[in-house]
């Protein structure tokens, strides 16, 4: 294989306009930080600011990371959905603990939070399936998320199967579907520099108060 080193040489990184940071003027709380970065990179336009990848680990301590679409942030903390047979899921169940990584291209801006995992009530996670449209709820439904698939035909049957019968009980509730929260112990915010030196801010879960420690970039 042709190495990719010279691909990757004139590729620029941190090309974004970062605004200006004050760590000294942040919030108490980081979940109001957060909002705040938040809100900007969706005004200045950053394509898909509530992607993020979600870390957990295996039964064998082995870290594991895949993209996810944050569902809401509350005071109990950021909160996404997914299927709990899947491989997260199974990882989730084992191990409630988790990290989560956003980054903001745009404004040079990339958030991380650590912490432990709980579950949606029964009624939150149907709730929040019921809210999906007919397509997401079939796939949902009608596929065993991260299990091996023999074929695209395979699974063309068991979705059409799966929108038939939603199709004809509108009030079905996949058993699987799952919100999941992260409760921070952890949050830190990191914002880029032209000349590479860049700000970082974590906050330490203190209870019911935070600590802040600005860290080397
Ligand atoms: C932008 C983006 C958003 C995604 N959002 C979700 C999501 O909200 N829930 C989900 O289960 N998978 C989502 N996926 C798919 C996951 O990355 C992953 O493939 C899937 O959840 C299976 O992961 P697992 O085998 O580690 O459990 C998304 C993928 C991308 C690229």
């Amino acid at each position: 294989m042709r190495p990719l080193r010279d691909s990757l040489r004139p590729l620029k990184s941190l090309t974004g306009t970062p605004p200006l940071f004050d760590p000294s003027t942040a919030p108490e709380n980081p979940l109001e930080l957060f909002v705040e970065w938040f809100t900007h990179a969706v005004e200045v336009g950053q394509v898909e600011p509530h992607a993020m990848t979600l870390s957990t680990v295996d039964a064998d301590g082995v870290p594991d990371a895949r993209v996810l679409i944050l569902k809401d942030l509350t005071d109990d903390g950021w909160w996404f959905a997914s299927s709990s047979a899947s491989a997260k899921g199974v990882e989730l169940t084992a191990h409630p603990v988790a990290a989560l990584t956003f980054y903001w291209p745009t404004v040079g801006r990339s958030v991380r939070v650590r912490g432990t995992v709980s579950r949606g009530s029964d009624e939150q996670n149907a709730r929040d399936f019921s809210r999906r449209g007919i397509g997401a709820r079939a796939v949902a439904l009608g596929s065993p998320q991260s299990q091996p698939l023999g074929s695209y035909d395979e699974s063309e049957a068991a979705i059409d199967n799966a929108a038939r019968e939603l199709d004809a009980h509108p009030e079905l509730v996949s058993p699987t579907w799952t919100l999941w929260c992260v409760r921070p112990e952890s949050v830190e915010f990191w914002q880029s520099d032209a000349e590479r030196r860049h700000q970082r801010l974590r906050y330490s879960s203190q209870g019911q108060s935070w600590s802040t420690t600005l860290l080397w970039p």
